[in-house]
């Protein structure tokens, strides 16, 4: 029996680089071509030296045996990785629709409309749900690692944090962003569990259809004060149905947020992702006037 043909280890060689798709905190990520296939990627270039000052060596490893692990249709597939000298490079699918951070930017009043919102959140909903199954919390849930593919489905990235036990302490040092998604339970330094994915969430179905995550203000410690209380307020053009559902992944006690399976049986969920029945014979009679 021919011994397994070992994976082919990549350099930079059997890449065309592109234009850079964009910045996060330990890396670039930058349009690639791999030259034989002539295949699109994308590709994430992160700097040895600045992860090895960030101490996240270990979180990357792990990073990238979650990612390579867990396969899901709204989870950015992540095909091979290799390192040269001084830099870690990630072969992931290429996104041609930009992340949702981009496109809430762009949006019409930097919101979305609720059908299209409800089709990002049960995407994610799904893809996070696998990751719990796999015992992965992702800890990072915001709009710049949430991808958009073709027609708009979401390739969710960045397990970034997703290895990490960091304590609230050290993550809010690391965590030069925003505090905008952390849960109050991670703030004040309990104990947390997959329910912070749950919060996040939360925060993240208020932010696409308010265009601002719900506990946004001019200082850290007024948002902090207002995550530790779960103050929030959900404004009046939103429907009742998607409040209802706002509230119930915004409760301050982990174990009384929704989970993610009644997250998927809930109306707003539902009903904004029913496929219209097109002129399909079972399709309700449409009045005529
Ligand atoms: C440890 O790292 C694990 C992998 O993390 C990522 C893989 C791929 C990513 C983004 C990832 O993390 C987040 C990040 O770097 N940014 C927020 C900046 C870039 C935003 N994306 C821009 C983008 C546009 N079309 C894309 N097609 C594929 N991947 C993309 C993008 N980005």
């Amino acid at each position: 029996v021919s011994p397994r043909a070992a994976p082919k280890s990549w350099t930079i060689q059997d890449f065309d680089f592109g234009r850079e798709l964009g910045r996060g905190r330990f890396g670039v990520v930058f349009l690639a071509r791999e030259k034989s296939s002539r295949k699109i990627l994308a590709i994430k270039v992160l700097a040895k030296e600045q992860l090895h000052i960030g101490g996240v060596i270990q979180q990357l490893k792990r990073e990238v045996e979650i990612h390579s692990r867990i396969r899901h249709p709204h989870i950015l597939p992540l095909y091979a990785t290799f390192q040269d000298e001084s830099k870690v490079y990630l072969v992931l699918k290429y996104a041609p629709n930009g992340d949702l951070f981009t496109r809430l930017k762009h949006a019409q009043c930097g919101r979305l409309d609720e059908r299209t919102a409800a089709r990002v959140m049960i995407q994610l909903i799904n893809a996070i749900q696998t990751c719990h199954q796999h015992n992965v919390v992702h800890r990072d849930i915001k709009p710049e690692n949430i991808l958009l593919g073709n027609d708009d489905e979401v390739l969710l990235a960045d397990f970034g944090w997703s290895a990490a036990n960091v304590t609230a302490a050290n993550r809010r040092e690391t965590l030069c962003g925003t505090l905008d998604y952390l849960s109050p339970e991670m703030l004040d330094g309990q104990k947390y569990d997959a329910s912070v994915d749950i919060w996040a969430i939360g925060v993240l179905m208020f932010e696409l259809l308010v265009g601002k995550p719900a506990f946004e203000s001019n200082d850290q410690s007024q948002t902090s004060e207002l995550i530790l209380n779960a103050r929030y307020r959900i404004p009046l053009f939103v429907s009742q149905s998607a409040k209802d559902l706002i509230r119930r992944f915004l409760k301050r006690e982990p174990s009384q947020r929704i989970t993610l399976a009644e997250a998927l049986e809930h109306p707003w969920i539902v009903r904004n992702n029913q496929e219209r029945a097109r002129n399909s014979p079972s399709a309700a009679p449409r009045s005529t006037n």
